[in-house]
């Protein structure tokens, strides 16, 4: 079985476009970035969260179609629900950004619910270096597409992380599907 699912043009370029330009133009964008900033020592990266956005209603429905799509022809999992909103997030090189390996399956209520991890690329490809999105489903180490507007899909138990980011500013958009936890 292959791991881990892609979609070479999730998004269009001018949707990839439309995304960045809303997400950048909450007013108070870069206060909740630094606010929402956390486990430096794992992660440099700003995010937004997309249900902050007005007008990424029709976002979410392409999040949800491409869940839909990666879940039924290749991972049958039982998905439930999408109980997080997307988020936006941006690695710059002068933050050093990055996000060390970890899993997406966390203790909490509904980070414990994740069971499909799905991240659009938002950033041209020769716009940055480094930032690069790895996910490991076996001995060996997957590289994500780093085609703008395509998407990856993976199950969330699986170990991934983005490399330091060395020239630029990599900038994704990561969706979690929820259902009953893995046993
Ligand atoms: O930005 C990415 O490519 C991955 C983000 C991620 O792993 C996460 O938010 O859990
Ligand atoms: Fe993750």
């Amino acid at each position: 079985m292959v791991a881990v699912y892609s979609v070479p043009s999730a998004f269009s370029t001018q949707e990839c476009a439309e995304i960045l330009r809303k997400v950048e133009a909450e007013p108070d964008s870069e206060a909740r970035l630094v606010g929402q900033t956390r486990d430096h020592n794992l992660r440099r990266a700003s995010v937004v969260w997309l249900d902050d956005v007005p007008g990424t209603g029709w976002v979410m429905e392409r999040l949800i179609t491409l869940v839909r799509r990666a879940n039924r022809e290749q991972f049958n999992f039982d998905l439930r629900e999408f109980a997080e909103s997307p988020q936006a997030a941006s690695y710059k090189d002068r933050d050093n950004g990055h996000f060390t390996w970890h899993s997406d399956i966390g203790d909490g209520p509904v980070a414990g619910k994740r069971k499909l991890t799905l991240v659009v690329q938002l950033s041209k490809p020769g716009s940055y270096d480094g930032g690069d999105l790895e996910i490991m489903p076996g001995a060996h180490v997957v590289t994500a597409s780093r085609v703008l507007g395509s998407a990856t899909v993976f199950p969330s138990f699986l170990l991934h992380q983005v490399t330091p980011v060395t020239r630029g500013t990599r900038r994704s958009l990561t969706v979690w599907a929820h259902g009953p936890a893995f046993r």
